[in-house]
């Protein structure tokens, strides 16, 4: 059996169960408090940990794998393998400085103090970019710290920026990006390794789907050949006959970014009666 260590309650606990869901991993509620449970539908145990302790976890061996924010896997800097983004839990992490401050250019954290719960991604930067500040470690909160001056200018976690924007900061230096990723212990035996294959291959099935949206179409026959190189599908498009004569249907997949260009050319082309459908899983 493979375990796999998961956050047991924040940011990432319902997409992370979620995905696993959309994988045909069911785990079932278990009961509030439950700290451990089994899958009933793949050989898979799950432990619920805070996300801070998922990197180590993995690294020791006591999972085999994890579902953690690669900003958390970075700050712990242990030994595991980054597996697969998992497109969820999308953020940066930021330098942002009070938002009155006149701030050129990242010598000006000189001599500063930073506050943030990441310090060791801060040190690594500050110390890349030879600038010299004291880091202030704290564990929540970080966006009051300017405020109730226990620092200068902060370093964490941004998003919309709507934290910022309602403590008066302004974000000034993006440093990282992030999402939730796949982690792996990195010496696992064979039959582990396979159970993590179909794992990894049931993952991007799915969110492979994500990116993209099954298309049918009606189309006059003459047009089927201009049309079939606009959506090329997957192999190619699959075309039937309507039993209107002269007109045909036309399946194929597209990627979503690509339907609001590619919509205007179909209707010139003379397509009619577009549906666009989601797919649940995707295998190419
Ligand atoms: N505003 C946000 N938007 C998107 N992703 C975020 C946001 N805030 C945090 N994250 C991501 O989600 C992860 C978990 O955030 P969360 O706030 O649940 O952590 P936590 O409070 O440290 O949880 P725990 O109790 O498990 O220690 C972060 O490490 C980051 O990768
Ligand atoms: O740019 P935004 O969209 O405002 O998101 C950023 C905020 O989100 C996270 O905190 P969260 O809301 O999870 O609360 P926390 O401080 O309890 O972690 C993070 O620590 C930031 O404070
Ligand atoms: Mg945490």
């Amino acid at each position: 059996m493979l375990t796999l260590a998961v956050q047991k309650s924040g940011r990432l606990s319902e997409k992370t169960l979620r995905l696993l869901e959309e994988c045909g991993i069911q785990i079932g509620n278990g009961g509030k408090g439950k700290l451990k449970a089994v899958s009933s539908t793949f050989p898979l145990e799950i432990l619920y940990l805070r996300d801070d302790d998922i990197p180590e976890c993995v690294a020791d061996g006591i999972a085999h794998v994890g579902i953690v924010g690669a900003n958390v896997v970075f700050e712990k800097d242990r030994e595991v393998e980054i597996v697969e983004g998992l497109g969820f839990a999308r953020c940066r992490m930021s330098i942002a400085v009070p938002k009155e401050m006149d701030y050129k250019g990242l010598a000006d954290l000189n001599g500063l103090k930073i506050a943030t719960s990441f310090p060791r991604i801060l040190s690594k930067y500050l110390q890349e970019n030879h600038v010299q500040a004291e880091i202030h470690e704290i564990n929540g909160s970080v966006e009051i710290a300017p405020s109730i001056g226990l620092a200068d200018v902060i370093f964490d976690i941004v998003s919309t920026g709507s934290t910022l924007l309602s403590n008066s900061l302004k974000e000034v230096e993006t440093v990282l990006h992030s999402e939730a990723v796949l982690i792996a212990h990195p010496g696992m035996d064979a039959e582990k390794r396979a159970l993590l294959e179909q794992l990894i291959f049931r993952i991007k099935a799915v969110l492979k789907a994500k990116d993209y949206k099954y298309i049918l179409l009606n189309v006059p026959n003459e047009k089927i050949e201009t049309i079939c190189q606009i959506l090329p599908g997957m192999k190619s498009p699959t075309v039937m006959p309507l039993a209107k004569e002269g007109w045909s249907s036309l399946h194929s997949v597209i990627r979503e970014k690509e339907f609001w260009e590619i919509i205007e050319r179909l209707k010139q082309n003379g397509a009619q009666g577009i549906l666009v459908i989601p797919i649940e899983k995707m295998i190419v």
